[in-house]
């Protein structure tokens, strides 16, 4: 791929038929639960992208042992009891926070010392809640850096109980800790004290775990064990977000499969906003398909269960005929970038009007011009922005390869179109 892509302005609205690849989450939620699980599980739709390839590694790390199959979308796992592990680990979390977040916990079950990592963006982004918790529940998480940061030292075992956690920042502190929390002695009972943010990503959590055979109550897990299972991955409905954006943008038709009202993932109701703006949406329980209608409204949004495809919207919103508001995503400050300050700055150099507020941001239907637009090493930057250039000339990318954090092939499936 080249450092600058130039994105090439659709020659006829699309009318196709797309299956984005696995889910991030999930495949990152299946591939720990199966390590965590005696015995061997095959997961199927796995994702491959440096998110997962980071979470390979973690579970790896930590004493499982895998069988890949990267042209069959397929990973074999042997799973093993972490409390019978006592070799020394070192985990890459690399810019993964899902990996990060999720494999700290599991860790504190060892009864060795891991030392957990990541880039210098996953460095950046706040831990601190997480092992404050850890250390609560009895484990010991030595800080190797700044306080509340990575990197960090885990040794366990850790004893389970009661614990207070802030749910504003980020759910993947009470994912991680749910996760662990069948293999704490004492089960494990968390207390928000903060509303929660992203709160279908937790509901995953408990229905990837209930797949493994342990089950969550509430904010509460009582002692049980994993059961090894094999478990097929759903398409990534964060990838689906830009394709069904594409339909809607440009009066086309795309249908997402393998992703429907029975999707784990809340961002498959990013098609639900698509609809509230005048595009026609058609669903399944294992299909999306959006249908531009010429038409797009602004609308006022609280996205916090779905931040992720918030600069997608933004990217959409660009070509409605009123405003669009975004609210209730302060929290996305801290993810691969200040995506609200990202995306605002960007739309503003392509001479979109577009503001930010604390909590969320807000565009102006404008026509974008010829720009190069800067990616922060976000890969939602990337993909959202590339929408802009399927309408108008004269749209690059800075840095595209960034999108292989999460979706490797994006350009190849935005070419489809
Ligand atoms: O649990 C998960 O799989 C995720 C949770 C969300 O993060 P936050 O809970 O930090 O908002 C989301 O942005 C991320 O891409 C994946
Ligand atoms: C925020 C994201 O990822 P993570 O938190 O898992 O690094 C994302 O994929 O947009």
């Amino acid at each position: 791929m080249p450092d600058v892509l130039a994105v090439t302005p659709l020659s006829a609205p699309p009318d196709v038929s797309l299956r984005p690849p696995g889910s991030k989450s999930i495949t990152n939620r299946a591939l720990l639960c199966a390590a965590l699980a005696p015995g061997r599980s095959t997961l199927t739709g796995v994702l491959f992208a440096d998110d997962t390839h980071a979470m390979l590694g973690a579970v790896r790390a930590l004493g499982a042992t895998l069988t890949v199959d990267e042209a069959a979308y397929t990973v074999v796992v042997d799973g093993v009891d972490p409390r019978t592990q006592t070799r020394p680990a070192a985990v890459d979390a690399r810019q993964s926070g899902t990996t990060g977040r999720f494999v700290v916990p599991a860790a504190a079950l060892r009864p060795a010392r891991s030392v957990v990592d990541g880039s210098a963006q996953l460095r950046a982004r706040p831990f601190g809640p997480l092992t404050d918790a850890l250390r609560e529940l009895g484990a010991t998480v030595e800080d190797l850096a700044e306080p509340g940061f990575l990197p960090v030292a885990v040794t366990g075992p850790v004893a389970g109980g009661k614990v207070a956690l802030p749910g504003h920042l980020s759910s993947q502190f009470l994912s991680g800790l749910l996760m662990a929390g069948p293999l704490m002695a004492e089960g494990l009972s968390v207390e928000l004290t903060s509303p929660l943010v992203s709160v279908p990503y937790v509901e995953a959590t408990a229905a990837v775990m209930a797949a493994f055979g342990v089950t969550v109550d509430g904010l509460h897990v009582r002692p049980q064990s994993y059961r090894a299972t094999d478990y097929a991955i759903e398409p990534d409905a964060s990838a689906a977000s830009y394709l069904l954006a594409a339909a809607a943008i440009s009066g086309g038709r795309v249908t997402v499969e393998g992703l429907g009202t029975a999707s784990l993932q809340g961002d498959v109701r990013f098609a639900d906003l698509l609809e509230q703006m005048g595009a026609r949406v058609e669903r399944t329980a294992d299909r999306v398909t959006v249908t531009g209608t010429g038409t797009l409204h602004g609308i006022d949004v609280d996205m916090a269960d779905i931040s992720d495809t918030a600069q997608t919207l933004a990217a959409v919103a660009v070509f409605a005929d009123s405003p669009t508001r975004v609210r209730g995503i302060g929290f996305i400050r801290k993810k691969e970038t200040d995506r609200i300050a990202a995306v605002v700055t960007e739309l503003r150099r392509a001479g979109i009007d577009a503001v930010e507020d604390e909590d969320g941001f807000t565009v102006t239907p404008g026509t974008p011009a010829p720009t190069a637009f800067h990616t922060y090493d976000d890969h939602r930057m990337a993909m959202s922005l590339a929408l802009l250039g399927l309408r108008v000339p004269g749209i690059e990318i800075r840095d595209p390869r960034c999108v292989s954090k999460t979706y490797p092939t994006y350009f190849v499936d935005l070419a489809r179109l």
